[in-house]
């Protein structure tokens, strides 16, 4: 599903990324951990095509096609999902005139027409009461007020009704609590399924107790220096990330 080939990326000039190499298969969920600043949070931003981002060698492959020179929005109607891409708050318009608007783009972008009044209903239905999200939270200015849990489910609903193929979670800096972990965890863990992938970029062994990847990759300095199973993020929880600075340093 996806393929990052000899990937190096670039902000301002600054070499961030410095060679990463990455393969995605459906059904399987990735996660990636490493030390603050290491590159995690550039490394989804540069495959979801965020612009402050050059790629300054190597490829992203995404279904057997390079998506290095799409924008981000080519690249979202092809299913890729990156949590944080939209603004943050949008006074005025409500969490389920968002998630229309962003449906039928995704669909005006694949040639069809707008979903149907009573089809969107349904699966708006279906899905806020498959992630117990509330009627009075949908009708909701998105994200203004939203406490740092309904910012989560909000991604979380956001996730479940555009069904991407491949969804990048960055959970580094959003001050989860025990319940915007659950929030992510029982969302995903519903969502997963064999057609699609998920990289969760996290600092928290414990939501990898409730989402199980099936591969853990350490990052460090712009490299994936290391990478196993779930066994992976309990022994870096117990010995955090010194032993794997020094055998990179060996
Ligand atoms: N837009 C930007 N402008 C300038 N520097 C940036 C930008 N984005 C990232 N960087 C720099 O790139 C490096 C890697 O940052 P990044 O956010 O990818 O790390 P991270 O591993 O996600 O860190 P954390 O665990 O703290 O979230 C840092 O030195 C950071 O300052």
């Amino acid at each position: 599903m996806l393929k990052i080939i000899d990937l190096h990326a670039s902000v301002e000039d600054k070499a961030i990324l410095k060679g990463i190499d990455l393969e995605i298969n459906a059904g399987e969920v990735h996660a990636i951990m490493g030390p603050n600043g290491s590159g995690k949070s550039t490394l989804a931003s540069v495959i979801a095509g965020k612009e402050d981002y050059e790629v300054t060698q190597g490829d992203i492959v995404f279904e057997e096609e390079s998506i290095n020179e799409l924008a981000p929005e080519e690249r979202a109607h092809k299913g890729v999902f990156l949590s944080f891409q939209y603004p943050t708050e949008i006074p005025g318009v409500s969490v389920t005139n968002f998630m229309k608007t962003a449906i039928n783009e995704t669909r005006k972008a694949r040639g069809l027409g707008d979903m149907p009044a009573n089809e969107m209903l349904k699966m708006i239905r279906e899905k806020s009461e498959m992630l117990e999200i509330d009627r009075k939270f949908l009708s909701r200015s998105l994200n203004e007020g939203f406490s740092g849990g309904e910012k989560k489910r909000n991604e979380i609903f956001q996730l479940a009704m555009l069904e991407p193929k491949l969804a990048i979670l960055d959970e580094t800096d959003s001050g989860l609590d025990i319940d915007a972990l659950r929030i992510v965890a029982n969302g995903v863990n519903k969502l997963k399924s064999d057609d699609n992938a998920v990289i969760i970029i996290t600092h928290y062994q414990r939501l990898l107790d409730y989402i199980v990847p099936d591969f853990v990759h350490v990052m460090f300095e712009g490299r994936i220096v290391k990478s196993g199973g779930k066994e992976l993020a309990h022994e870096l929880e117990e010995k955090g990330y010194d032993w794997i600075k020094e055998e990179v340093n060996a």
